[in-house]
């Protein structure tokens, strides 16, 4: 199939085209575009002034047959119809062109529903990652640059590697700009020159070598300094907040008339990010979380009644605490955010270290940064402090809960306790990246370079189920993905602790009914019942 797929349901307000005469799918008259707004000419083929009109940024989606839905990313010609193509300089490079297919069909899709039914509707796609055939930038006119926002993650600097000597080694591309110290970096600091031969190990060291910071998103600075710096690949690494960021920064693209793709690289060390099936450095962040809980423990069992308590990271979102505490084996209690528990009573939390403790002698308590936050601010007075990107800044739920667990057995003379609290949060994520999460960086920054090659833009790109697709920014901002504790993962850890679920049976089955109703509707399976007023305590 040629690249009608590309434009179908394009921002350009065109009708849905075909410049193939085969009729594989005959799609055409299968398919419709919706909220097409009207097509806005570029003034000089480059840029159109915003006094022409302002576009209406749309969702790009399509539909087939069967229940298909592609929900479509943008393209730059969506507003500058008439770019010229160029034929892929990979076709010439003697690594790449002897693989048989190399180049991605423009209709291929990946299903975000895998597992099917025999009268299940098809459900959503994304348009998959890879290289295409034609390419809308020559190398020589490519001024890329890379910024990294928000916290650190393990894989960072392997993404910044690879996006740099993919643009070389493939592309041809010799001008690659860093911005320094994340978005506010555009227009208040300075940009590097980064070329293969400065970013070659960078990959062995934690952090990020541009720097990143949290607040300073100024979109019209930033779309200035794009513009005046004369950049026309801007590569956007960072969590939910960054792609909220890039998303408004490729509407302002679009509404100046730019030549410029914008694309977004997703980064969270607490794998918060939804739609795609895992973050980069989460892996590395779940090993070097199990350092901890070994030390906790080795603490724990060295002495009678030991309790070794380890804070993980995890705002809103328990995965590494479930996942570390499901590769360890050791740990007898895992709290996260999504799964509300209570400390005192029949079913409480103490009343469980308690009878682990006359059990085992020892026991282990991992507990992710945003569990308990409702008791915390029930205990102490509230304090509603925010960072500069606006996160809400958390109490230390380490310390509370220590308090508490030495506060609860100093009134049980019998019982005396010995707690160790380690709390390694910033170790987990200021490592260099492993070998897997290596590998993953290398094809996420692929798949960026090359979808912005191929004149997508306004996009994220990530893995859902094992296959690279480009994802529009507004699936990965809309929510974030969190456990869901009525899923078979959390039963394996529930079964792995035998710890209490703290809720009681009526919530459980209350918020089964509503996941399944939301799982029916086509929106994701990964729909997720907000339980936090139901634990068995009320
Ligand atoms: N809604 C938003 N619009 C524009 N920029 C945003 C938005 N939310 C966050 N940002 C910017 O994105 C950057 C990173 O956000 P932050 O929440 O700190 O980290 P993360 O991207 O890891 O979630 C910050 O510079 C912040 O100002
Ligand atoms: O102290 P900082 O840099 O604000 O980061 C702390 C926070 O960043 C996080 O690691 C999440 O950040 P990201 O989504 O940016 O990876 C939280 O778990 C943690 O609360
Ligand atoms: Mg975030």
């Amino acid at each position: 199939m040629a690249d009608w797929l590309d434009r179908v349901g394009s921002c350009s307000g065109q009708k849905i085209q075909s410049n193939s005469n085969s009729s594989i799918l005959d799609l055409k008259s299968r398919l419709s575009a919706v909220k097409i707004p009207e097509p806005v000419k570029p003034r000089a083929g480059r840029r159109m002034s915003s006094a022409e009109g302002k576009i209406v940024i749309s969702k790009k989606i399509v539909t087939g047959d069967v229940g298909y839905v592609l929900e479509d990313v943008p393209h730059l010609t969506d507003y500058l119809p008439d770019l010229p193509t160029y034929p892929n300089p990979l076709q010439n490079n003697p690594a790449y062109s002897v693989v048989k297919q190399y180049f991605v069909n423009t209709d291929d899709t990946v299903t975000q529903t895998i597992v099917v039914h025999n009268s299940s509707p098809r459900g959503t796609h994304f348009r998959r990652a890879g290289p295409r055939q034609r390419v809308y930038f020559e190398s020589d006119e490519v001024n890329a640059c890379i910024v990294t926002c928000g916290g650190l993650c393990p894989g960072l600097n392997t993404v910044i590697r690879e996006i740099v000597c993919g643009l070389y080694d493939m592309y041809g591309v010799r001008r690659v700009l860093g911005i320094e110290g994340g978005y506010r970096g555009f227009y208040a600091k300075n940009t590097i020159n980064l070329t293969p031969k400065t970013v070659n190990d960078i990959h062995k060291r934690g952090g990020t070598v541009l720097g990143t910071s949290r607040g300073g998103h100024d979109t019209t600075k930033i779309v200035d300094s794009i513009e005046d710096r004369g950049i026309n690949q801007v590569y956007i690494i960072g969590g939910d907040g960054t792609q909220r960021g890039a998303s408004v920064i490729f509407e302002e693209v679009q509404r100046r008339g730019l030549k410029v793709a914008v694309v977004g690289v997703p980064k969270t060390i607490d794998n918060d990010i939804e739609v795609i099936d895992k973050s980069f450095g989460f892996d590395t962040a779940v090993e070097e979380a199990q350092r901890a809980i070994n030390a906790a423990h080795v603490e724990a069992l060295s002495q009678e009644n030991g309790i070794g308590l380890v804070k993980l990271m995890g705002r809103d979102s328990g995965f590494i605490a479930m996942y570390a505490t499901l590769a360890s084996r050791d740990v007898d209690c895992c709290l996260i955010p999504e799964s509300p528990f209570y400390l005192e009573g029949k079913g409480g939390l103490l009343e469980f270290i308690e009878k682990r403790l006359k059990e085992n002698e020892h026991m282990v308590i991992v507990v992710a940064e945003g569990a308990g936050q409702d008791l915390i601010v029930q205990d102490m007075r509230s304090m509603d402090i925010h960072d500069a990107s606006g996160n809400k800044l958390f109490l230390d739920v380490g310390l509370w809960l220590s308090q508490k667990i030495k506060e609860h057995f100093v009134k049980k003379p019998k019982m005396p306790i010995n707690l160790k609290y380690i709390d390694p949060t910033y170790m987990v994520r200021a490592v260099p990246s492993n070998a897997s999460d290596n590998v993953y960086c290398t094809l996420l920054a692929h798949s960026a370079l090359h979808g912005a090659m191929a004149g997508y833009t306004g996009f994220t790109v990530g893995p859902v189920n094992g296959r690279h697709a480009y994802i529009p920014f507004y699936r990965i901002t809309e929510k974030q993905k969190k456990v869901v504790i009525t899923d078979r993962m959390w039963a394996r850890l529930l079964s792995s602790t035998n710890q209490p679920s703290f809720l009681s049976k009526k919530c459980i089955e209350d918020s089964k009914k509503i996941d399944e109703a939301h799982n029916d509707t086509g929106k994701g399976e990964h729909a997720s019942t907000d339980v936090s007023q139901c634990n068995g305590s009320i």
